[in-house]
């Protein structure tokens, strides 16, 4: 007879208890065919970049903005101008290697992420074996089948990133489709996003610990919600201050009262230097 606890002859679906509640029409509908979008947090990784030219200048740019560190191998002749520049402006985050590829450049087992960015079909195909023997995630620019992941045409903006993937559809619509997001944007949505992050660093200061997460992200989505974008890249710490006075008593005051606050505040200092002087 089965036994019960032998959960290799159960079905495992068949122990799902029943959600009466339930209502799976408001569930987001899934549609497959696309690609998984992250934000691959590479800071202090290492990458190992394959290639000098055009390609590998932009993929240096998404790299050194990320924080990683890369190995660069390419000979000298190969090098793209701004590759060039990089290599001497970076010199801390990029080791240069000048020479053609070899595989035993794979053998570093601090790297990370490895991308090809040559004009050499076979050298890139070879890479690629080597990497998923190694199991390394690789890109190789211009052979999709040969890509664990694609990259995507970027819009950043202080701490805002935004990227546009076709999913290897149309990598030029990809282009005009972030400039077109982009355009659509206030200028100051990259401060308002570094104001917000400062404020919910402080609020998590004021009130740590998982047990206030609820009420946390209430007030933190209340404040994004009921003020604008000028309104939050405006903040500064004494306004901050006085926002989070309202915490408490689950009090989100708006942008006029908080700057009539610090205004009053202002008026209260100068007065008290009044006094001050009277005083003297
Ligand atoms: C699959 C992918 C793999 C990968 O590279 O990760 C890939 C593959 C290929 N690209 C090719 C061509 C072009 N690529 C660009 C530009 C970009 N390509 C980028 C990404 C990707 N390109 C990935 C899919 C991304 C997606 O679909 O969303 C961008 C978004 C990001 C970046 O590379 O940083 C960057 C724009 C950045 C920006 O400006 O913002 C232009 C335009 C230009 O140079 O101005 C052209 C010529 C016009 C055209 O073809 O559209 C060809 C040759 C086709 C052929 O031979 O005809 C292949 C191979 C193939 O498709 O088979
Ligand atoms: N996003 C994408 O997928 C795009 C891909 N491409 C493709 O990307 C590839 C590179 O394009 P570009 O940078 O414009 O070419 P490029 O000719 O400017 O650069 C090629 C680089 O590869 C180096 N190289 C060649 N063999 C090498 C090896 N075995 N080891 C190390 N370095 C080697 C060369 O010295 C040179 O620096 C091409 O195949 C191109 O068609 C081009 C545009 C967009």
């Amino acid at each position: 007879m089965a036994n019960e606890n032998d959960l290799t002859t159960v079905d495992p679906l068949s122990l799902i208890p029943p959600f009466p509640n339930s209502d799976p029409s408001t569930y987001p509908k899934i549609t497959p065919g696309g690609s998984l979008i992250l934000a691959w947090q590479i800071r202090n990784k290492r990458v190992l970049l394959v290639g000098g030219g055009n390609v590998a200048a932009t993929r240096l740019v998404h790299l050194l903005s990320a924080d990683a560190l890369v190995t660069l191998i390419c000979p000298p002749p190969g090098l793209h101008p701004e590759t060039a520049h990089r290599l001497k402006t970076h010199r801390d985050a990029i080791t240069y290697i000048p020479r053609l590829f070899s595989p035993s450049d794979l053998d570093d087992p601090s790297i990370s992420l490895v991308l090809t960015a040559i004009d050499d079909p076979a050298a890139s195909t070879e890479v690629y074996t080597l990497c998923k023997k190694a199991k390394i995630p690789v890109n190789v620019a211009d052979v999709p089948p040969e890509c664990d992941f694609y990259f995507g045409s970027v819009h950043r903006d202080g701490p805002l990133q935004i990227m546009v993937s076709t999913n290897g559809n149309g990598p030029k619509l990809a282009a005009m489709i972030r400039r077109k997001v982009a355009d659509g944007l206030p200028s100051c949505t990259g401060s308002a996003i570094e104001k917000v992050g400062e404020l919910r660093k402080k609020l998590r200061k004021m009130v740590p610990g998982s047990a206030a997460g609820g009420k946390r992200m209430e007030w933190m989505s209340r404040v994004c919600e009921e003020w604008s974008f000028e309104e939050l890249a405006a903040l500064d710490e004494g306004m901050m201050e006085g926002l989070l006075g309202g915490y408490e008593e689950g009090k989100v005051a708006g942008f006029e009262e908080i700057k009539l606050g610090r205004l009053m505040e202002a008026v209260k200092i100068g007065e008290g230097e009044d006094d001050d002087k009277e005083a003297q």
